[in-house]
Formats: structure tokens, C-alpha cells, sequence
């Protein structure tokens, strides 16, 4: 691995490459986890060093379940990455939420069953704050720049997050309808709960491809795909504006979520342990 880079994109359904960047090159990247969903593009914008890495793996090998999210994020750690924007298809769970919406989501409520979640599963203990799972800041600016450009976002939504693969049964979809969930995917977590113990900003451009079964026949990939065709350019546009107004010094509390969270003695975690998540703990761990 050779390369640095600030800011990352993730790539989600329908969204295997930018097309944004300059002197771009692609690098292998390893992690203790294993290897990321791909190879990582790097490259420059403007002045900025960012990366690109398309979440299930170009040509879409990866399903929700299988994703490696602890080697894609420890990788764009390895990589300098202090922010990333996400890009996620989603299903809407509410009326005025109309497929080609945008929504910057605030919240995630966690149905998946079956996915490795920390880094910190042996011989050390961490608890991270995760009350507000987004960056708040990144969130605001995403928003403003879809409204400003016309989108019909919507700041501030719930995404309840399904393991999948399978969509959700309409008994499903109407009792995330009736907890108040405003959008519906199958990736959120644990990508947005590794970006917080990697302290790395984190924050989604939902992009509503169908209605979920409460309101349509069903959910069919005919429409999913079709509409995810449509909101690319949307994507585009958010990322490659948001790439020009994002301040990677100015200071977040996303970037100290570690900070005061690691329960374990320093001398109780091992040399081993402390070398190989040294990206991570580096900083608070002789
Ligand atoms: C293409 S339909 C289901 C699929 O799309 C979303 O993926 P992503 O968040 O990576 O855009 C959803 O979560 C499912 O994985
Ligand atoms: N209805 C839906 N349920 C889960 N994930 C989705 N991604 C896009 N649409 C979805």
C-alpha cells in the first residue's frame, strides 16, 4: 500500500466510481480484518487527497451481510481518511418520501442479526458514544448543497437497517412504519459504528429508489434499479460539491470518540493487540 488520503466516498448500489477525481491510482490495501471490498481508487481534488472504495465491490459481488465493513473502514483508516461521505439506495417508509428523494439520514435503529460490529473484540473493551451515529456537520452540508441544487432532500430522517438480502414482509414494513423509521437499507450498520471507533466523520446521502412493501405490491429490482439509474447523478453532483466546501481541519467530536472510552488498563492489553489495531489506538496507548 502506498497513499494517503482525507476524505473517502462509499460507493452503494449503482455507484462504482466517482468519476471525480484526478491522477487517480488504484491500491491494494490490507488490514488486520482482511481485505476491503475492493481495490481503493486514490486520487486528487483540487488540493484535496480523497479515495473511493464502491462498498459491494465492483460489479456488486458483496451482499449486506458479507460486506467486510471492519476491512473497509480500518482500510480508509490505514489511508489518513478523517471523513467519509456514504452513498446508500434506499426504501421509504413514508409518503412525502418519494423515490429520486434524498434524505441525509440522523438516526439508524439496528435490526441486523448476524454482522462482526467492532473493532474491539479481543483483549481490549471500548465503549463508544453513539447516541447521535452521524456527523452532524457533514450531515448539514449535504443537505444544504442537495436543496440548493434543487433535490428534494430531507434533512434528519430515521433509517432502520434490515440484514437482508431479502426485502422486509409487509408486517415488517408497517411496524418500522408505525415506530416512526423514515427509510429502509441494509448497510448503515455496522459502517457508521466503525467509522466511530475508527473516529473518522461519517454521514450518508440516502437516495430513495421505492416505497418498501407497506405501500407497493412489492419491491422489485426493476424499479430499485431503475431509479437508482436516476439518482446518480444527484449522488454526483452532492459528493463533487461537498468534496469543495469540506474543511478536513476544522475539529469534530467524531474525531475523539475514543477519547475516555477504552476500559481496559493500557498494561492489560497486549503488545500484539496494541500493534495491530495501532491505526486505531496509536494515540491514547504506550
Ligand atoms: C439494490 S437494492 C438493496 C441494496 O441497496 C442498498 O445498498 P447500498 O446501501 O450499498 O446502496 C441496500 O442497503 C441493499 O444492500
Ligand atoms: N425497500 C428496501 N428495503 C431494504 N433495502 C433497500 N434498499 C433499497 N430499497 C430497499
Amino acid at each position: 500500500m502506498k497513499g494517503h488520503a482525507d476524505i473517502a466516498i462509499i460507493g452503494g448500489s449503482g455507484v462504482y466510481d466517482v468519476s471525480l477525481f484526478d491522477n487517480i491510482r488504484q491500491i491494494e490495501v490490507d488490514t488486520p480484518f482482511g481485505k476491503p471490498s475492493d481495490s481503493i481508487t486514490v486520487g486528487d481534488f483540487g488540493e484535496k487527497k480523497v479515495c473511493f472504495l464502491p462498498r459491494h465491490g465492483t460489479g456488486h459481488r458483496v451482499s449486506p451481510t458479507n460486506l467486510n465493513s471492519r476491512a473497509n473502514i480500518f482500510a480508509l483508516k490505514k489511508l489518513g481518511v478523517k471523513q467519509i461521505i456514504a452513498a446508500s439506495a434506499v426504501g421509504s417508509l413514508k409518503e412525502d418520501i418519494k423515490p429520486q428523494d434524498i434524505v441525509i439520514p440522523y438516526q439508524i435503529y439496528d435490526r441486523t442479526k448476524i454482522r462482526p460490529s467492532t473493532f474491539f473484540d479481543q483483549d481490549i473493551v471500548v465503549h463508544t458514544g453513539f447516541a447521535d451515529p452521524f456527523c452532524s456537520g457533514m450531515s448539514k452540508l449535504l443537505h444544504k448543497i442537495a436543496i440548493a441544487n434543487g433535490y428534494n432532500s430531507h434533512p434528519e430522517g430515521t433509517y432502520v437497517c434490515i440484514e437482508g438480502p431479502q426485502f422486509s414482509t409487509r408486517a415488517e414494513s408497517n411496524v418500522y412504519r408505525s415506530l416512526g423509521f423514515d427509510i429502509i437499507g441494509m448497510t448503515a450498520i455496522p459502517e457508521a459504528k466503525l467509522a466511530r471507533e475508527a473516529e473518522i466523520c461519517y454521514s450518508t446521502i440516502a437516495t430513495v429508489t421505492d416505497y418498501d412493501v407497506w405501500h407497493e405490491e412489492d419491491v422489485t429490482m426493476e424499479t430499485i434499479i431503475a431509479n437508482v439509474i436516476k439518482n446518480e447523478k444527484a449522488v454526483r453532483t452532492i459528493i463533487h460539491q461537498a468534496l469543495e466546501s469540506l474543511d478536513i481541519e476544522q475539529d469534530c467530536e467524531c474525531r475523539h470518540a475514543l477519547d475516555g472510552a477504552i476500559m481496559t488498563d493500557s498494561e492489560m492489553i497486549s503488545y500484539e493487540t496494541k500493534y495491530r489495531l495501532k491505526a486505531l489506538i496509536g494515540k491514547y496507548s504506550d
